[in-house]
C-alpha cells in the first residue's frame, strides 16, 4: 500500500485534497480524521501539519507527501521535489518599513522575524549578510510594529498582507514556491505504485491546463491550421463527406483557446468547438 502525507491545514490542505479527489482518491469526509485508507487505489492517506511533511518523507516511513517547496527546503530534510502541482503559489520577501532598508547589504545587524528560519539563515550565509533570526510561527507582519524585529521574511502572495502592516518588499524574492510532490531523496523512481500516483496527478494538471478543441476546414488550409493547434504529439485529422474538407482535433492551452478560435475563424476553419477535459494520461 503507498502511504502519503498529505497537508491537514493551511493554504495547502484545500487545494491538495481537491486535486487528490479529482485524481480519483478518496479523501477524507471530515477535517479531524488523520489517516484513511483507500482500499481501491491501495493507498493511505495521513494528513498532517504540512511543515512536518517533509521530515516524514525523509524518514522513509512515508513514500510520498505533497507540502510547499518552501517548506520542505526549510526543513532541511533528506527529501527532493518530483513534481510541482501549480497551486499554492507564492513568492518568499523581505519586507520592512518604507526607508528603513534599501538593498540586501542593509540588513547586516538587524533583526529578521520569520516562520522560515532555514531559508533566511542560508540565504544571509549565502550573502555574507551578518543578522539576527528570530523565529515567529506566525502573523509576521506584526512583530515590526511590536518591535521584535526591523525586518521580516515572510510569504508573499497577493502583497495585502504586507500592504496592511504598512510594509514593502525589500529586493528580490528569496524564492518561488508552490505546492510539490516530494519523495525521499534518491528513492526508487521506478516503483509502479509511485509512477501510478504520478502519472494520475499530471493527468489532472494537463485536464485543468489544455482543452479539446475540434473544427473543420478546408483542405488547402489545412497546413496553416495545424501550425495554430499543433497538439501534444499531432492532430487528429479526419476527412469529412464534403470532399475538399476536413475534420481536425487537437489538444490547445485553455488560456490560449480563444485567441486560436479566433485566428482558425480568419483562416476559414468553421464548427469550431472547444470541450474541457476531465481526465488524462499522456
Ligand atoms: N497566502 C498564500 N498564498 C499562497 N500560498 C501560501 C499562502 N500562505 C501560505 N502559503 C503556502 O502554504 C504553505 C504554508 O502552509 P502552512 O499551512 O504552514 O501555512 P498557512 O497556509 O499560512 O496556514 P496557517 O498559517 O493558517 O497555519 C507554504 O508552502 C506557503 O508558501
Ligand atoms: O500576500 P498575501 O496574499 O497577503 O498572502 C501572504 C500571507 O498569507 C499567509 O498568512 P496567513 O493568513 O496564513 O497567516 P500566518 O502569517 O499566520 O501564516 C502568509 O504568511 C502571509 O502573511
Ligand atoms: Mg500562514
Amino acid at each position: 500500500m503507498l502511504r502519503i502525507a498529505v497537508p491537514n491545514k493551511g493554504s495547502l490542505s484545500g487545494p491538495a485534497a481537491e486535486m487528490l479527489h479529482e485524481a480519483g482518491y478518496q479523501q477524507r469526509r471530515e477535517s479531524k480524521e488523520l489517516r484513511i485508507v483507500d482500499p481501491e487505489n491501495e493507498v493511505e492517506f495521513f494528513y498532517l501539519r504540512p511543515r512536518d511533511i517533509a521530515l516524514y518523507v525523509a524518514s522513509g516511513q512515508l513514500d510520498i507527501g505533497i507540502t510547499g517547496r518552501d517548506l520542505l527546503i526549510d526543513s532541511g530534510a533528506n527529501a527532493e521535489e518530483i513534481l510541482p502541482l501549480g497551486f499554492a503559489r507564492s513568492t518568499f520577501r523581505y519586507a520592512t518599513k518604507p526607508g528603513v532598508v534599501s538593498s540586501l547589504e542593509d540588513l547586516n545587524g538587524v533583526t529578521i522575524a520569520t516562520s522560515y528560519e532555514g531559508i533566511v539563515a542560508k540565504h544571509l550565509a549565502d550573502h555574507g549578510i551578518d543578522a539576527s533570526v528570530v523565529h515567529l510561527d506566525g502573523a509576521v507582519e506584526t512583530a515590526i510594529q511590536l518591535g521584535v524585529a526591523q525586518v521580516i521574511a515572510d510569504v508573499v502572495e497577493t502583497g495585502t498582507s504586507l500592504r496592511n502592516a504598512g510594509l514593502e518588499v525589500v529586493g528580490e524574492p528569496i524564492m518561488k514556491s508552490e505546492a510539490v510532490v516530494i519523495r525521499q531523496t534518491g528513492a526508487d523512481g521506478e516503483e509502479p505504485k509511485v509512477q501510478q500516483f504520478l502519472r494520475r496527478l499530471q493527468g489532472v494538471l494537463v485536464a485543468r491546463t489544455y482543452v479539446m478543441m475540434d473544427y473543420d476546414c478546408r483542405v488547402e488550409q489545412l497546413e496553416k491550421a495545424v501550425a495554430l493547434t499543433p497538439g501534444l504529439e499531432s492532430p487528429t485529422v479526419s476527412p469529412l463527406h464534403n470532399e475538399g474538407w476536413v475534420a481536425v482535433r487537437a489538444m490547445v492551452p485553455a488560456k490560449e483557446a480563444q485567441r486560436i478560435m479566433d485566428d482558425l475563424y480568419d483562416i476559414g476553419a468553421r464548427a469550431i468547438l472547444t470541450t474541457a477535459i476531465h481526465a488524462c494520461r499522456l
